[in-house]
């Protein structure tokens, strides 16, 4: 089996790519839900989360308050070091558990879709890795078609990411989906999935 890391800017067609690979059969695990699986009240990542940020991070029903940490972790560095340096092992363990089953159903490729792979080190289980890209003004204007985002906001959300020059240098195939029509990324996905299925025979 194949394994894929799908990297790629706020924007630039991830989840269409991932559905599109889904249906040529790959099986595709979305590391953010990954995330909240762990995070449910009592399962690991809840309790790492518990102890490490204390109780004032939790909603009265016990659930972890998402919106309060996130807003921490993103506008304090030093924090968002302290949530990764917990949660990583733990996605980490989790996917290769996830990855076996899969192995073992006789699947052709798996496919790990997730905001953080480069800088949780999770690129190390793949065999290969695909960046989704789109030019900067496409990934603008879909941003404020589909979020609702004013200019400003949809900059901001960009700037802060890393920078698709380093995905670039990462990436063993590139899939551009800055042409309006999902019938051109459909053809890209179809070849790069054909070709790692070839090699990897
Ligand atoms: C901070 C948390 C609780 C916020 O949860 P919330 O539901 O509000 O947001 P969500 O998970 O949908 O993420 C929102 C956006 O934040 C960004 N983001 C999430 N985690 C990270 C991270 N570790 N580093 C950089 N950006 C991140 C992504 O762009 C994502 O689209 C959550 O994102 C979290 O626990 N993140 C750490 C775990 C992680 O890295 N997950 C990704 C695994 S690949
Ligand atoms: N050729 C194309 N390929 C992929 N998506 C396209 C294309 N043309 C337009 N889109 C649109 O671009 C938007 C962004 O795509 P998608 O949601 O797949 O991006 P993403 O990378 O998963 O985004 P995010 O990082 O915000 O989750 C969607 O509304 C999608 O329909």
């Amino acid at each position: 089996m194949i394994v894929v890391g799908l990297v790629g800017g706020i924007a630039a067609g991830k989840s269409t790519v991932m559905q599109q690979l889904s249906k040529l059969g790959a099986a595709v695990i979305d590391g953010d839900q990954v995330t909240r699986v762990l995070q449910r009240p009592g399962e690991l990542g809840w309790a790492a989360i518990r102890q490490t940020f204390g109780p004032d991070y939790f909603l009265e029903n016990g659930e972890l308050d998402r919106g309060k940490l996130a807003q921490l972790v993103f506008s304090d560095s030093k924090a968002l070091k302290k949530l990764n340096a917990v949660m990583f092992p733990l996605i980490t363990e989790f996917l290769e558990r996830e990855l076996t089953e899969v192995m073992a159903r006789g699947t052709e490729m798996a496919v790990v879709e997730g905001a953080a792979l480069y800088e949780s080190g999770l690129l190390d289980m793949m065999d290969e890795v695909w960046l989704v890209r789109a030019d900067p003004e496409v990934r603008r204007k879909r941003l404020m078609a589909r979020n609702g985002y004013s200019d400003a906001e949809a900059r901001m959300r960009m700037d802060a990411q890393i920078s698709e020059a380093i995905l670039e240098r990462i990436a063993t195939r590139i899939i551009d989906s800055s042409d309006a029509s999902e019938n051109s990324t459909w053809e890209q996905v179809q070849k790069c999935y054909r070709d790692a299925v070839a090699k990897g025979k």
